[in-house]
């Protein structure tokens, strides 16, 4: 008999009043990278989103991300390639220290009005290690190859 230990780090999410009656963030399939985040706006206010602007939309949920990890918020693709809906700041950063509501900001690149209803699945959310670096000031750099050379220094 081979006993499956779950080795998933644990996502707490505390629902917030806005977040009432809402489906939890959920992964979509078997192997998605990243779980659905849903908008926690008004039943009876949808949120219109004009061409060029942008907007903060709430997820009506305060996420506990583990210790050494991030929350990436990402676009959905199918909504960027349909409607031009993206997230402004992308990938949107997450901190496991973060104690406020998560929200994603929506921007609409595209020619239409999109209107974002209630519990509409409006991007996706990936948990990712984080390394953070000892940070130390040196005087000079130490000598590679490359040295300088970047932005398109090898060709294209
Ligand atoms: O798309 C996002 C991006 C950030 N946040 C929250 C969680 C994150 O931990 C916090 C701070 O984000 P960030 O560090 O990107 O923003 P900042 O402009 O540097 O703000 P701060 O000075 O609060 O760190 O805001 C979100 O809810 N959604
Ligand atoms: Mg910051």
């Amino acid at each position: 008999m081979t006993i499956h230990h779950d080795t998933r780090p644990t996502l707490n999410l505390i629902r917030l009043a806005n977040g009432e009656g809402l489906d939890l963030p959920a992964y979509e399939s078997k192997g998605a990278a990243g779980m659905d985040l849903r908008a926690a706006v008004d039943e009876a206010a949808p949120l219109t989103l004009l061409p060029g602007k942008r907007a903060l939309v709430p997820t009506g949920f305060i996420f506990e991300i583990p210790e050494h990890f991030e929350g990436q918020i990402r676009p959905r693709s199918g909504l960027a390639f349909k409607n031009g809906i993206t997230c402004l700041n992308s990938p949107g950063t997450v901190d496991s220290d973060y104690r406020g509501e998560v929200k994603v900001l929506l921007a609409n690149l595209g020619e239409e009005p999109f209107v974002i209803s209630r519990g509409m699945r409006i991007a996706q959310m990936v948990i990712a290690p984080v390394t953070q670096a000892r940070i130390a000031e040196i005087t000079e750099a130490s000598e590679t190859t490359r040295g300088a050379g970047g932005f398109g220094s090898t060709g294209v």
